[in-house]
């Protein structure tokens, strides 16, 4: 298994000394899924923001393929390779979908073939390549944020609430796509969800943090088949196992 992303100690947050994120460790490997979860105000979107170099480095490292990518620069995190979907999807909303698609390919001169490629995923988007993407439905629009996401070929591919206005059964058509794109392409994926037993069904790990801190992470299969644990770290109630390794590690370290 190669290691893509690795942080050691991350501090995350918005003010110096005010971390809300507090000695994040997390490695991430290629091709993982990795649900990170949490209840509200728990540090998710901290979390990825600080990734995507668009907080300022509060503390601790974080490694892509083993070189450090300097913290609070949203360009050299997005040359190192972790790219964000945020929750807004932050659409060109005037421009059409080949628009959007076109400024995010790199490789101007195979930009039909990083179209195609793309469109493979969300085939949906293939007649709607000439709609403005504010005229698209929420299901489609995040299919475009993704897909623009992809044309940077991210070696992390960070993604803030998947399921934000959309009704279930679209994040069920497209939280099995994320898990073909980490299949097919190696891309790991760090997949921000509230619906906890979604995201389980993709990923094969999670992570659960609360107030700030990790308090929970495993397996995904096992999680996802002893939820009265994850149900536990979401309300802070631990059994005092901590310490304890594979495939679970309940963190008791939160006060
Ligand atoms: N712009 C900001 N300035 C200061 N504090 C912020 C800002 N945005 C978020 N916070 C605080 O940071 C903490 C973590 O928030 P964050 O949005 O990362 O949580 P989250 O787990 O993503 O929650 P949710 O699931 O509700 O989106 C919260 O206490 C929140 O109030």
């Amino acid at each position: 298994m190669t290691t893509v992303l690795r942080c050691d100690g991350l501090q995350a947050g918005y003010a110096k000394g005010r971390p809300c994120v507090r000695d994040l460790d997390l490695e991430v490997h290629r091709s993982e899924v990795l649900a990170l979860l949490g209840p509200n105000g728990a540090g998710k979107t901290t979390t990825l923001l600080t990734l995507a170099g668009l907080l300022p480095g509060l503390g601790g490292t974080v490694e892509v393929d083993g070189t450090v990518v300097k913290a609070g620069h949203a360009r050299a995190a997005s040359r190192a390779g972790l790219v964000l979907v945020p929750d807004n999807r932050e659409l060109f909303t005037t421009l059409t979908v080949e628009e959007n698609l076109r400024l995010a390919v790199r490789a101007r001169r195979r930009w039909t073939a990083e179209r195609d490629a793309i469109l493979d995923y969300f085939p949906g988007l293939r007649d709607r390549l000439r709609v403005q993407a504010g005229a698209l439905s929420g299901g489609e629009q995040q299919m475009l944020a993704i897909g623009r996401a992809l044309a940077q070929h991210p070696g992390v591919l960070l993604i803030d609430e998947l399921s934000m206005g959309l009704a279930p059964v679209i994040v069920e058509r497209l939280l099995p796509v994320m898990r073909q794109v980490a299949d097919e392409t190696g891309t790991a994926v760090i997949l921000v969800e509230q619906h906890v037993h979604l995201a389980l069904e993709v990923a094969d790990t999670a992570l659960v943090l609360r107030h700030g801190v990790n308090v929970l992470q495993g397996d995904a299969r096992t999680l996802a088949a002893t939820p009265e644990l994850i149900e536990q770290a979401y309300l802070g109630v631990h059994d005092g196992k901590g310490g304890s390794t594979d495939p679970l590690v309940p963190a008791d370290s939160v006060q």
